[in-house]
């Protein structure tokens, strides 16, 4: 139809002009917007409009469509976009370019050097910028996952008080056991049924319910009650929807358009707000009384918040607060967990060694202290900080440059270029983790492993056979960020995966349902897996 059209009008342009007759404004404005269109095309023939040209990075340039850039091959490859970043990498090398409408130029590099300059070196000079806060403002609100400079910084001073060792010895002893012995309850019911269960699921409802509870004093009892999960279920549709913005500029008319995305979206973003408001209504309702019984918690910090000029926060903004920890609470270490499982599953070497490794350790007791968590289980922290490598939970990231730099290797960065970094494709490089960077190998992190014999003279009868463990820079292992924006909750995932593993290896056996297609991580802003993780769970003889 447009090219029938377009074909009549310029054929009318030529009888007009072998005629000599006087165009119409209309013909005039037709004329010139089609001028400035082919002048377009001409002044940007592979890259988005209105991106810089950059012969530096000519052989580390994805070649691109006029005007469009690379956004077609981001839309087409979204089902995908990890395999497809992780294979650009093993084509271009340590960093690459993408232009994409309206985001601009986008640097993508994977090596730990460069996020060492990102993230820490020139922290100041990175930020999350306007970019993303728009593509997650009407989720995140202001919380600190979309906030910079002085806003982070309230935001990580206030959310710090809570993360001490005193709260993680209670909650190894407490907390993180009472979710385990949910969880216990819903297997046994599963297994007595002789039904297989859904760990991915069973795990996600295990962390929003100690998270919802330790946080924010709401009772999710996610695990302990069946049928339809509200929150979990919104947050989920929230956070696999708006992936689709980070490879679609013009996301913002895209989710009006589609049918009935945006009255989805605004009714998860409802039940979001629906238990924000209710938690902090609940705690505004509290008494005295009610509040001596109880430890200070997160939302406490941030409710009796009195910035400079005498102000509180809103509820608007306590909304923002329970949105964005619920996000980091819930999803990351639920989805850290299932790859655990799914790894241990089909490496039986591997589970082999580490249900050896709990029972030599804590001899059938459930001692699961602050101490045994952190120091003495080193092969089970080495096969879940194995599974964060492989699969991180926040798999790629963005940062936008706030003035003209240069990062290691030379490469040019101009003012508001968007640096992309991946921790995904870092886990992989095999420049950084060797030849078997793709490999689940947990031994990569332990010394002396081997090299003990099982009772070797001083050690502990119930000491691990595993050697140590031993922990890597966070710029080579970057799955919990690194810098001053280092994960808050790094010791709280670690202890709640590690507390929840031992309890369920120490009572069950777990195997996949067999015909299930091998797992792969579903489009979203997390890594979760794009099928259930179908698995049949037994006693331990
Ligand atoms: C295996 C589990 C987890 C992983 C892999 C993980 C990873 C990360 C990563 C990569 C970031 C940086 C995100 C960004 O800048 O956009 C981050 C930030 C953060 N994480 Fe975690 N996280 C985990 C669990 C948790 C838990 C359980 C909590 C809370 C108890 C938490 C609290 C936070 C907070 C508050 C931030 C923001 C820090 C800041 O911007 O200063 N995380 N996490």
């Amino acid at each position: 139809m447009v090219l029938v059209g377009l074909r009549r009008f310029i054929e009318r342009q030529l009888n007009n002009y072998n005629r000599n007759r006087k165009r119409s404004f209309f013909e005039y404005v037709i004329l010139a917007t089609m001028g400035l269109f082919l002048g377009a095309i001409i002044k940007y023939p592979n890259r988005a409009f209105l991106t810089r040209a950059r012969p530096d990075l000519k052989d580390k340039a994805v070649k691109g469509y006029p005007l469009l850039g690379n956004m077609p091959q981001l839309l087409k490859n979204s089902n995908d976009s990890l395999g497809h970043l992780n294979g650009a990498f093993k084509h271009f090398g340590d960093f690459f370019s993408l232009t994409i409408p309206l985001f601009g130029r986008v640097i993508l590099v994977n090596t730990p050097e460069h996020f060492e300059h990102v993230l820490k070196t020139n922290f100041n000079n990175y930020i999350k910028g306007s970019i993303f806060r728009d593509q997650l403002k009407d989720i995140l609100g202001k919380g600190i996952f979309v906030s910079d400079q002085d806003d982070w910084r309230f935001h990580r001073k206030t959310a710090s008080n809570i993360f001490t060792t005193k709260l993680y010895r209670q909650l190894v002893t407490g907390a993180f056991q009472d979710t385990g012995l949910d969880l216990c309850s819903v297997l046994d019911r599963h297994r007595l049924l002789q039904r297989p269960v859904d760990l991915q699921e069973q795990f996600l409802k295990l962390t929003l319910d100690a998270f919802g509870k330790l946080t924010f004093g709401l009772e999710f009892n996610a695990l302990t009650c069946e049928g339809p999960n509200e929150f979990g279920d919104a947050f989920d549709y929230l956070t696999a929807n708006v992936d689709t913005r980070t490879s679609n500029p013009f996301w913002f008319l895209t989710d009006r358009i589609i049918p009935g995305k945006s009255r989805k979206l605004q009714e998860a973003i409802g039940v979001l707000d629906k238990f924000g408001y209710m938690a902090v209504e609940k705690r505004r309702a509290e008494t005295e009384e009610d509040k001596a019984s109880r430890p200070r918690d997160l939302l406490d910090h941030f409710i009796n918040h009195v910035a400079d000029d005498g102000t509180t926060l809103t509820d608007v903004e306590l909304r923002d607060v329970f949105v964005n920890f619920m996000i980091a609470g819930r999803d990351t270490t639920a989805q850290g967990l299932s790859w655990q499982f799914y790894l241990l599953m089909t490496h039986p070497r591997v589970m082999k060694n580490l249900v050896r490794e709990i029972d030599t350790v804590l001899q059938g007791s459930n001692a699961y202290t602050y101490e045994t968590m952190m120091h003495e289980l080193p092969y089970l922290k080495a096969v879940f900080h194995e599974t964060l490598r492989l699969y991180p939970p926040v798999p790629k990231n963005v940062k936008m440059a706030v003035e003209d730099d240069v990062l290691p290797g030379g490469i040019r960065v101009y003012r508001g270029d968007v640096i992309g970094i991946s921790s995904y494709c870092l886990g992989r490089n095999k420049s950084v983790w060797g030849e078997d960077a793709e490999q689940f190998v947990p031994e990569r992190w332990l010394v002396d492993y081997g090299s003990l014999p099982s009772a070797a003279p001083g050690m502990k009868a119930n000491a691990s056979p595993f050697g140590k463990f031993k922990a890597e820079s966070p710029y080579k292992f970057t799955s919990f960020n690194a810098g001053p924006r280092l994960c808050l909750g790094q010791t709280f995932a670690t202890l709640e995966a590690l507390v929840t593993s031992c309890m369920l290896l120490q009572k069950y056996e777990f195997k996949l349902v067999p015909g299930q297609a091998p797992a792969t991580p579903k489009p979203s802003v997390t890594i979760p897996m794009t099928n259930p993780l179908l698995t049949i769970v037994t006693a331990r003889e």
